[in-house]
Formats: C-alpha cells, structure tokens, sequence
C-alpha cells in the first residue's frame, strides 16, 4: 500500500504542538510519507517570515516557541500547494476561519482523503448548532473524524502525559490514525461516537471561562464546579483531600495512614479505602485490566508498589493497545 501524505492545515499553538508528534511518527512509521506539509498563515515575527523560521530553525517562534519540530514538517504558505496530493488531513485552526478555508481548498483536495478536526468549536448554521467536522464534511464531501482530549498544547509539546480520544465513525481509518497520533505521552483511544467527542471538545470552552470567572471572583472549588457535568470529579481532583493526600505521598514517601493524621485533623479519606473495595469486585469479576487507573492507585496504596511508576499503569491502558 502506498505509504500516507499527511497535511496539516494550520500551525498556532495546538496546530504546531501536533506537528511534534505528526512529524515524528511520519518519520518513523513507513504507513505515511516522511515529508508533512504544515499550512502556516503566513505573518511577519522580528521582520522575518515565520515559514522562513520554522523552516529553517524548525521552532514555531510566535505558536510554540521552545519547542524543536521535527525537520520532516515543512511549513507551506500556500493553502493549495500545502494540501496538494494529501491522504490525511489534519484541521487544526481557530474555528472562526474554517469555513474560508474550506472554500479555498474545496476541489483541490482527493476526494478520498480523510479529514480529522482538532478545533474545538461549533458553528451556528440556520438550523441551529451545527459540528465543525460536520461544515467540513458538507464543504469538502469527505470522510470526518476528531480528535480530542484534556490537551494544553504546551503540556503535550512538554511530552507530558496526557490521553486523546479520537472520534471515528469508519472502523477502517480508526487504526490508521492512532498510528499516525499515538506516542508514549499521547495516549490515543478510539471510539465510534464522534458526535459526542466533537461536542463535549467545544462546550468545555464555555465551562472553562465560567471558572475563570470564579478563580477571578474568588470563589470556592465547590462554586468552580457547579457548572459543570462532572462538577465533583473536577472538585476533588483540585480540592479535595483526597488529592492533597495523594500530592503529598508522592511528594514524601510517609504512608497514607500517617500523611492522614498529620494533615487531616482526625478527618478521614475515603479514596483508598474505596480503591481497596473495588478492587475486590473487579478482582471476584476478573475485569482488574479493564480498569489500569483503579489498579494501580491500590496496588500502590495498599501492596507496596513504586508510586513513581503509576503513568506506566496509564501507558498501558488496554483502550491504546
Ligand atoms: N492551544 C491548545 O492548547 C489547544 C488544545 C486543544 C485544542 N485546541 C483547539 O485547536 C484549534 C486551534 O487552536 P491553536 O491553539 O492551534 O490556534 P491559536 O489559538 O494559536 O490560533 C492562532 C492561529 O490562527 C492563525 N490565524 C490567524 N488569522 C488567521 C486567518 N485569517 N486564517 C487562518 N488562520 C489564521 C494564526 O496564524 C495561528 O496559526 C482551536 O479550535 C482550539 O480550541 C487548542
Ligand atoms: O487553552 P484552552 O482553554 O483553549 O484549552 C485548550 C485545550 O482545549 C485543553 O484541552
């Protein structure tokens, strides 16, 4: 089969942090063509041509400064010249100009190609709400896919771990793009409920300026979370004690028992206790792989394992195998 060409169409902050990992997995896996065309809209930074810059000292100096990308990332000026001849097409811009740059490609692309959305956004079309991927599969009449997840882009360029969940409705393209996205750090789940992937990636960015308004207002975790449809797991993973327990055991290495009485007042912690009760359950049903995270947070608060090697747990989730 021949090998991908995979295209990139824009290069901010998100766009660029992809391209690190695009780049490298083109390099490294012969299912796609080395070189990845990355569609940069062309400005000036210090008087010089930030293609010219990337191209040449392969740092996005304005989106991603800090960040080396790989040298098979070619930033393209042109629209048309960058997608030329593309398998994969990566949309990866703020939302507001999909629609022009759709029209400016539109015939100019293979009509087999397959398109994946990376922008977290929803376009308001005279029917009501409409999906970004949706605007791009009715403009271009190609296949759609997404990719989203909790992915600061400097986080992800930084290699920190994180997951991403790539919306797939066609079983055929879902493996291809995991190859194509997958690193240690970037741990890719592929499901076939796009709609909803695309959804959740776009209303998250209306709850994230409400609790920019609470942090502005001083308001409390609890407040922070009201919003939200997963109000307590974001509390607790931010303020709860349960959390402040788990920082300082791995910050200290003294035992949960004894972190529990010189922090908590006589208070008690419900998490590894309740990690210790599961764990039976899915031990007695034999579901203990299906669940890595709730494994692991027994097995080191109970059986002695290193908390060091807890993302390894995570790395090998059965969903990214
Ligand atoms: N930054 C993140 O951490 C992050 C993470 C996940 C998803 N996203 C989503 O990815 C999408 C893109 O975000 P980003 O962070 O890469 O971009 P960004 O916020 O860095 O936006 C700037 C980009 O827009 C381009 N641009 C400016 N004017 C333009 C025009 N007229 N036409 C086309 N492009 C123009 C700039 O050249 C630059 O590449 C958004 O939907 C965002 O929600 C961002
Ligand atoms: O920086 P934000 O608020 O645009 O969020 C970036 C990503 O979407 C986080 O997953």
């Amino acid at each position: 089969m021949a090998a991908k060409q995979v295209c990139i169409i824009g290069s901010g902050n998100w766009g660029s942090a992809i391209a690190k990992i695009v780049g490298a997995n083109a390099a490294k896996y012969s299912t796609f063509e080395n070189t990845v065309n990355m569609w940069v809209f062309e400005e000036m930074v210090n008087g010089r041509k930030l293609t010219e810059i990337i191209n040449t000292e392969h740092e996005n100096a304005k989106y991603l400064p800090g960040h080396q990308l790989p040298p098979n990332v070619v930033a393209v000026p042109d629209l048309l010249d960058a997608v030329k001849g593309a398998d994969i097409l990566i949309f990866v811009i703020p939302h507001q100009f999909v629609s022009r740059v759709c029209d400016t490609i539109k015939g100019h692309i293979k009509t087999d190609a397959v398109g994946m959305s990376l922008i977290k956004g929803v376009d308001e079309g005279p029917d009501g709400l409409k999906l970004i991927s949706d605007v791009i599969r009715e403009k271009l009449g190609i296949t759609m896919t997404v990719l989203m997840g909790a992915n600061l882009a400097n986080e992800v360029a930084d290699e920190k771990f994180c997951e991403t969940t790539i919306g797939c409705k066609s079983k055929a393209h879902g493996p291809l793009l995991k190859e194509l996205m997958q690193t240690q750090n970037f741990r890719v789940t592929v499901v076939e409920e796009a709609d909803v992937v695309e959804i959740c990636g776009a209303l998250k960015n209306i709850v994230a300026v409400g609790a920019g308004f609470c942090d502005g207002l001083d308001f409390g975790d609890n407040t922070k979370a009201a919003s939200c449809g997963v109000a307590d797991l974001i509390t607790t993973c931010y303020g709860g004690r349960n959390r402040k327990i788990g920082e300082a055991f791995a910050r200290t290495g003294k035992t949960i028992e004894e972190l529990e009485k010189e922090l908590l007042n006589g208070q008690k912690l419900q998490g590894p206790a309740t990690a210790a009760e599961v764990h039976q359950i899915l031990k007695h049903k034999n579901l203990l792989e299906k669940f890595p995270l709730f494994n692991a947070v027994y097995q080191i608060c109970f059986q002695g394992h290193l908390v060091k090697e807890f993302i390894t747990c995570l790395q090998n989730h059965p969903e990214h195998m």
